[in-house]
């Protein structure tokens, strides 16, 4: 007899987590895992937060599905990839028209809309689904980007914005347009959260190799930011990983960490979207690439050998500027990443809302910060092309690319990398250069390959009548 509200496959920390969400907002769940002993240790969770009476836990596939009302909506919350699609071809046969599945993993946006077409072709529907949060936004709260058909999208809406994040009252959870367009927008999240990250970390290695900070008075800094402009998520957990001890050697704990970042694809994928609509994302490409140098720690160990040990002199910088090119960095970050948005918008015509993603930013998410409010009311106005043009952060940029150039500077000169910062300011300089060095590149392509130019002073192609190099 089905009882079930909805139902859940992947009982790992996403899947459990939002399952315990949904109890707790009142809907009874089904739940299944393929290893079923963590259907037991769901279970037992369940049980010790009072929230058992809401769950109907089944390790029989076929049992999991009829245990859900019809018309069904399964969330599905496995490791992306290959998982989802088996996933899927293990549930079609047991599934009727009108049943929906709701793919809430890290998916690429493209497997998203050919999951999409797919099961329309056998009357199931599908939405591609953004969570973000983590384990504790999962329980108490996520950001949920959604995409796909909007009547799905309906028949999903009381769910999905009891269990998200509040701001101010509002949900942090939105339909976002068509197909892949919410796996889209979750992808170009986690792209600004690689650099949100990256440059926070690279501010700490300012602190530590160029201001001789100790990571615990390296916290103390980030917690005091945590009180002003920058304002996050991920400034105010930065304190406490700084200030953590680890109690066998009750040395800091950051510094016993191996310094090999991990990346599970997301933000490789922003990169490669970025590039393929030819839109710039510099600051979040570095980001990426920061994480694939980190990963190359042997090859390091020779340079440095071979180079020898950065010089690591005495930045001469303060806090102040420090702080200040954060926030420049973190602005041009984000105005790349609502570009990107912005053109996969138009490309794929999603009509994508970019003040309700800047909305639905403000809580439950990684990237959560003050700052999106202010962005969500930027992109409300309209008529926003790039943030960078957006006056409240002219006024901002105006005085913050003073620092972020400072910081720059001395990172150049003390020998430490600040290869995400260092990218955040040569988009900057390049946006808000009115004559730009590319009549040089122009002219190098009409030399090699006769592909033509335009002159400033009259109308159409032109070519140049260049020497033959041949022979020479
Ligand atoms: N962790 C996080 O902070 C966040 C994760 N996400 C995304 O959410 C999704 C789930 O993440 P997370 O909870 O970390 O779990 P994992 O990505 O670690 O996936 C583990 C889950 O997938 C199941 N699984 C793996 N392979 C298969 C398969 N072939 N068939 C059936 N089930 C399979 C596992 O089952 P079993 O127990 O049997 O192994 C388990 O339930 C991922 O797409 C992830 O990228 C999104 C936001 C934040
Ligand atoms: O989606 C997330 C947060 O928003 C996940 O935590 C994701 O795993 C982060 O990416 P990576 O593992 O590549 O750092």
């Amino acid at each position: 007899m089905a009882s079930a509200d909805i139902g859940l496959i992947g009982l790992a920390v996403m899947g459990s987590n939002l399952a315990l969400n949904i109890a707790e907002n009142g809907y009874t769940i089904a739940v299944h895992n393929r290893t079923a002993s963590k259907i037991d240790d769901f279970v037992a969770m369940a049980k010790q937060q009072g929230l058992d009476q809401k769950v109907v836990p089944e390790a029989d596939l076929v049992q999991f599905i009829q245990a859900v009302k019809r018309p069904r909506s399964i969330i599905i919350m496995v490791k992306a990839g290959k998982p989802v699609d088996e996933m899927i071809e293990q549930l079609l046969p047991h599934l009727e028209a009108g049943d929906a599945i709701l793919e809430c993993g890290n998916s690429l946006y493209t497997d998203s809309q050919r999951r999409y077409e797919y099961l329309k072709s056998k009357n199931i529907g599908f939405l591609g689904i953004g969570v973000s949060g983590g384990e504790e936004g999962a329980r108490h709260g996520p950001s949920i980007m959604v995409g796909g058909p909007e009547q799905q999208w309906k028949n999903a809406q009381p769910i999905l914005e009891a269990i998200s994040a509040k701001f101010n009252g509002e949900p942090c959870c939105a339909y976002l347009g068509e197909g892949g367009a919410g796996h889209f927008v979750k992808m170009i999240h986690n792209g600004i959260e690689y650099g949100d990250m990256q440059m926070i970390a690279e501010t700490y290695g300012v602190m530590r190799d160029g201001l001789g900070m100790n990571p615990a008075a390296a916290a103390k800094v980030f917690k005091d930011w945590n009180q002003g402009p920058l304002n996050s998520y991920l400034i105010e957990i930065t304190g406490y990983v700084l200030e953590a001890i680890e109690p066998r050697t009750g040395k800091p704990l950051v510094e016993l960490i191996l310094d090999k970042a991990g990346q599970k694809g997301t933000g490789t994928w922003t990169a490669i979207a970025a590039q393929q609509l030819a839109v710039p994302a510099t600051a979040i490409e570095g980001a990426v690439a920061a994480r694939s140098i980190s990963s190359r720690k042997e090859e390091r160990v020779a340079a440095e050998a071979a180079y020898g040990k950065p010089s690591a002199g005495k930045a001469d910088v303060s806090l102040d500027d420090l702080e200040q090119a954060l926030l420049a960095g973190k602005i041009v970050s984000y105005a790349q990443g609502f570009a990107v948005l912005s053109k996969a918008s138009e490309e794929f015509g999603w009509n994508l809302p970019l003040a309700t993603i800047a909305k639905i930013w403000r809580a439950g998410c990684i990237i959560r910060s003050r700052f999106l409010d202010q962005m969500s009311a930027a992109y409300a106005k309209g008529g926003a092309t790039n943030l960078l043009m957006v006056p409240d952060f002219v006024t901002i940029m105006q005085d913050a690319h003073k620092s972020l150039r400072k910081i720059v500077a001395a990172g150049a000169i003390g020998e430490f990398p600040l290869i995400c910062l260092s990218a955040s300011l040569a988009y900057f300089d390049s946006y808000r250069q009115a004559q730009g060095t590319a009549n040089l590149t122009q002219g190098q392509r009409d030399f090699f390959g006769a592909h033509g130019f335009i002159l400033t002073d009259r109308e159409g192609e032109q070519h140049g009548k260049w020497p033959s190099t041949l022979g020479k």
